[in-house]
């Protein structure tokens, strides 16, 4: 009966050291960092679906078997320490929130990103696409050039217009410089990530980071709070007279949430802004990054690139003809383009959450009080998707028999579990659009091969020359 007992601990990854565990691997910088979870995330698939890290006296296991990682993603839904890094900015919203105040959010917040909602921002990511077309006219023809500034100023806009209501005239947050301050924000939480020495509290609140982060941190809530407060004062004044509450006219999420039931929960400016600035974190770094990453696999993939081009002509009669919401469903190669992208670049390559009790595997029990890191990298280079796992190939999303397009890991990019992104929908129809309109009016070129990635808590190419743009006649 004891042999059949299964062994109790996955297997070790190699080259742990006594006292610091792994703890040495995340020295380096971030391209390092990245071959780390890289290399790691593989080792656990080639071991079953699952392998264990040792940080010092702490158990990390990763795990990259679909299976188990659902099971985990639906059984532990707190975060570990790693995520209290933000937790001064991010709070309570959604990212950081404690089980017992996420579960209750999420449910108030879901609603605020259904179909019918964001059918409503449609218009609204046409502008920002509009604008970002146009400015990138400003280095068509002119060879390789930095794409990301632009695609950063594009998700951000667009994730203020539609979290905070901002038009896109409106230029108080961006005169405060608030773009700036939350990169500086959220890359000294990847500092603190890497210096594992400043993982602590009583060793990093007397680092010089931790000054530089509350000195951000207070800025930005400033701004924000300053927006909400504004908002709030216009909307009791306009109570009961123009508001036009019907369910087609554009309402931010701040709007939602100002003029919420009591009942449902107590929106305080506070709490608000710990939901926007959560909204703004988890939004712009990701979408800018996977829309990047499209454009570098069409630029590399021209064929791909000319089947795209043709069904955009197909959909839209005229070349600046805005994307409407019955036009995003109609372009199902582009979509099958970005999930192809974002399975084999996903932006957030690993999640992770608190073993906060013992959890039953297939073949171990993960005990109370370790970590589990849910290899999301992993699990979208798994073999189960096919022998081609490696290739990137869109038509696997268009296939009926792809066994992997029902599974629960087919959107493992937004995570798994009940504790996935609320933004997956918002995302697709963002990406959709601003692709749409830049498509159809430049040809991308690039070569994916020569690009480096670095983990900064999101996955990116190392800062470069990759794409080019040139008119399209
Ligand atoms: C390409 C774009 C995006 C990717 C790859 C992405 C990926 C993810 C992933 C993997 C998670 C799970 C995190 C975890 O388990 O710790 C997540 C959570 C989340 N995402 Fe996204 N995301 C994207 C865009 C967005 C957008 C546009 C928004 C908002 C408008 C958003 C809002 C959120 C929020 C609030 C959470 C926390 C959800 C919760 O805990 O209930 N994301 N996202």
């Amino acid at each position: 009966h004891l042999l059949r007992q299964p062994p109790r601990s996955p297997p070790l990854f190699p080259g742990a050291l006594p006292l610091i565990g792994h703890a040495h691997h995340l020295f380096g910088d971030s391209k390092n960092l990245w071959l780390v979870l890289q290399k790691v995330q593989m080792n656990s698939v080639s071991q079953g679906g699952i392998c264990r890290v040792l940080l010092g006296p702490h158990t990390v296991y990763v795990l990259t078997d679909p299976e188990d990682s659902l099971t985990v993603a639906n059984s532990c839904f707190d975060k570990p320490y790693i995520y209290d890094f933000s937790k001064d900015y991010l709070k309570n919203g959604l990212i950081t929130a404690k089980t017992s105040m996420w579960k209750v959010h999420r449910k108030v917040l879901n609603p605020a990103f259904n179909q019918q909602v964001l059918n409503t921002y449609v218009d609204d990511m046409n502008v920002q696409a509009q604008h970002l077309t146009s400015q990138l006219a400003l280095e068509a023809g002119k060879g390789p050039f930095i794409a990301r500034k632009y695609l950063v100023d594009f998700a951000l806009s667009t994730v203020a217009r539609t979290s905070m209501g901002l038009d896109p005239q409106d230029k108080t947050w961006i005169s405060a410089g608030y773009n700036e301050k939350l990169e500086d924000l959220l890359g000294s939480y990847t500092e603190r990530l890497r210096k594992v020495w400043l993982h602590p509290s009583f060793l990093f609140d007397w680092s010089s980071i931790k000054l530089k982060q509350d000195q951000l941190t207070n800025k930005l809530k400033d701004i924000a709070i300053q927006i909400i407060n504004k908002r709030k004062s216009e909307l009791e004044a306009k109570k009961n007279t123009m508001y036009d509450d019907s369910s087609d006219k554009f309402k931010s999420i701040l709007d939602q949430l100002v003029l919420m039931p009591e009942k449902q929960g107590d929106f305080t400016p506070n709490v608000i802004r710990e939901h926007l600035d959560s909204l703004s974190a988890a939004a712009y770094e990701t979408t800018s990054l996977s829309t990047t990453a499209v454009l570098l696999i069409l630029g590399s993939n021209q064929e791909v690139q000319d089947r795209v081009y043709n069904e955009l002509k197909e959909v839209f009669e005229h070349d600046n003809f805005d994307v409407t919401k019955q036009d995003l469903p109609k372009l199902v190669y582009l979509e099958a383009v970005i999930r192809e992208t974002m399975r084999l670049y996903p932006t957030t390559p690993i999640v992770a959450r608190k073993v906060d009790k013992d959890v039953r595997l297939k073949n171990f029990t993960l005990r109370a009080g370790s970590t589990c890191a849910l290899g999301l990298y992993g699990l979208l280079h798994h073999p189960v998707w096919g022998p081609d796992v490696e290739q990137f190939r869109p038509e696997r999303w268009l296939e009926t028999a792809n066994s992997m397009k029902h599974s629960s890991c087919n959107n493992a990019y937004f995570g798994i579990g009940k504790r996935n992104c609320i933004g997956k929908v918002y995302t697709m129809m963002v990406m959709k659009t601003a692709l749409a309109h830049i498509l159809r009016r430049y040809r991308v070129t690039s070569d994916i091969k020569n690009v480096v990635w670095e983990y900064e808590i999101v996955l990116k190419p190392v800062q470069g020359h990759h794409i080019s743009l040139t008119l399209r006649s």
